[in-house]
C-alpha cells in the first residue's frame, strides 16, 4: 500500500472552538486510522477572529483573522499541519503556505434556526433576523424587504444561545457547522442553495501545511476529496476573481456531475436591491477557470460597479 513511511507524530493546530475542534478530531481520527503508528495530537489555539466579537467580520479584516495564529504555529514548526473551514481561508495564502487536501462536503446550505417560526416565510413584517454575514443578509432582504437584519457574531453555541435569549425572532447559519456539532434538530428550514448562495467553500474542510513540508502531501492525500476540491477550486477561483473575502456579499456554489461542474454565483448590493447572478457549466478539468468565467459574466453585467459602491457602505 503505502510505499513512504509517516512520521512518529502528526501534530494539528487548530482553533479552540467546538466547532473547529471537532473537525480536528475528525482528521485526527482519519489520520489515525490510516497511521496507526503514528501519533496524532491535538494543538488548541485562540486566534484574533475568535477574541475580537464585538464588530462584524466585515470591519476587522475578513477571514485571515481565523488561520493566522495556526500559520505562525505551521512556520516555527509546533504543528504539522492545521485544519481550517473552507469558508475560513483567504483566497490569497501568505508565501510560505499551501492547501494539501480539501475534506469532503458536508451540507453546504444555509439553515434558518427560529424557536417560533418554521420557515422564512413565516416571519412577519419587521421580524428581527440574525446574522453577520453580508452575502446572507443581501440575498435575505432580496427576497424579504420586509425583514430586519441584525448583526449577530460568536461562535456556534453563542449565536444559538443569543437566539435563545429572544434578541432575534431567527437567524442564519450554516447547516454544516450545526450537523457537525450534533445541532441539526435545531435546523427548522433548511435553505435551498437557489434562494440563498452559500458561502465560497461552504461546509468543507481545507487542511493547510508549510510548503517546505512537501513530505506530508503524499500523507495526507488519502483525506482529499476529489469533487469537492474541484467545486471549492471553482468557487474560489470565482471569489478570486472578483477580490471577493467576507467582506463582501458574494457568493457561489458548484456541484459535479459526470465531469462536469455547474456554478451559480452572484454579486449583490447589501441591500440585495441590486442583485446579479449567472450560472455556468464546464469540464471540471478547469475547475479555477471556470470560477473566473463565471466571474466575467457578472462583472460584463456590471458586478464591478456593484463591488466598488460596497467600499462607501461597509
Ligand atoms: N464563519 C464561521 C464559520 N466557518 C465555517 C462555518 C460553518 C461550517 C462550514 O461552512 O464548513 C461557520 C459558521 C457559520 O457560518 O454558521
Amino acid at each position: 500500500m503505502t510505499t513512504f513511511n509517516p512520521p512518529q507524530t502528526l501534530v494539528i493546530a487548530s482553533r479552540e472552538s467546538a466547532l473547529a475542534m471537532w473537525q480536528a478530531k475528525h482528521i485526527q481520527a482519519r489520520l489515525q486510522a490510516l497511521y496507526p503508528q503514528c501519533t496524532v495530537t491535538i494543538l488548541g489555539m485562540t486566534t484574533t477572529g475568535d477574541q475580537i466579537l464585538d464588530s462584524p467580520l466585515s470591519r476587522i479584516g475578513g477571514k485571515g483573522l481565523f488561520v493566522k495564529e495556526l500559520e505562525n504555529a505551521l512556520a516555527d514548526g509546533s504543528a504539522d499541519l492545521a485544519v481550517h473551514s473552507m469558508k475560513d481561508v483567504p483566497m490569497h495564502l501568505p508565501e510560505g503556505f499551501m492547501m494539501a487536501a480539501t475534506g469532503e462536503r458536508e451540507d453546504p446550505r444555509d439553515a434558518f434556526v427560529s424557536n417560533d417560526y418554521d420557515a422564512l416565510e413565516d416571519l412577519p413584517a419587521g421580524s428581527v433576523v440574525g446574522t453577520s454575514s453580508l452575502r446572507r443578509q443581501s440575498q435575505l432582504q432580496a427576497r424579504f424587504p420586509h425583514l430586519k437584519i441584525e448583526s449577530l457574531r460568536g461562535n456556534v453555541q453563542t449565536r444559538l444561545r443569543k437566539l435563545d435569549e429572544g434578541q432575534y425572532a431567527a437567524i442564519i447559519l450554516a447547516a454544516a457547522g450545526l450537523i457537525r456539532l450534533e445541532l441539526g434538530h435545531r435546523i427548522r428550514q433548511s435553505i435551498a442553495p437557489q434562494d440563498s448562495i452559500p458561502a465560497v467553500g461552504q461546509g468543507a474542510l481545507g487542511i493547510e501545511i508549510n510548503a517546505k513540508r512537501q513530505d506530508l502531501l503524499a500523507i495526507l492525500a488519502p483525506l482529499n476529496h476529489v469533487d469537492t476540491e474541484l467545486c471549492v477550486l471553482a468557487e474560489r477561483g470565482f471569489s478570486r476573481a472578483l477580490a471577493g473575502s467576507c467582506t463582501v456579499p458574494l457568493g457561489a456554489y458548484a456541484t459535479k456531475q459526470d465531469g462536469m461542474l455547474h456554478m451559480t454565483g452572484f454579486v449583490a448590493s447589501v441591500d440585495g436591491k441590486q442583485m446579479l447572478r449567472e450560472t455556468v457549466t464546464g469540464s471540471a478539468d478547469e475547475a479555477e477557470k471556470l470560477g473566473q468565467q463565471l466571474a466575467q459574466q457578472l462583472v460584463a453585467r456590471g458586478a464591478d460597479k456593484i463591488l466598488a459602491a460596497l467600499d462607501g457602505v461597509k
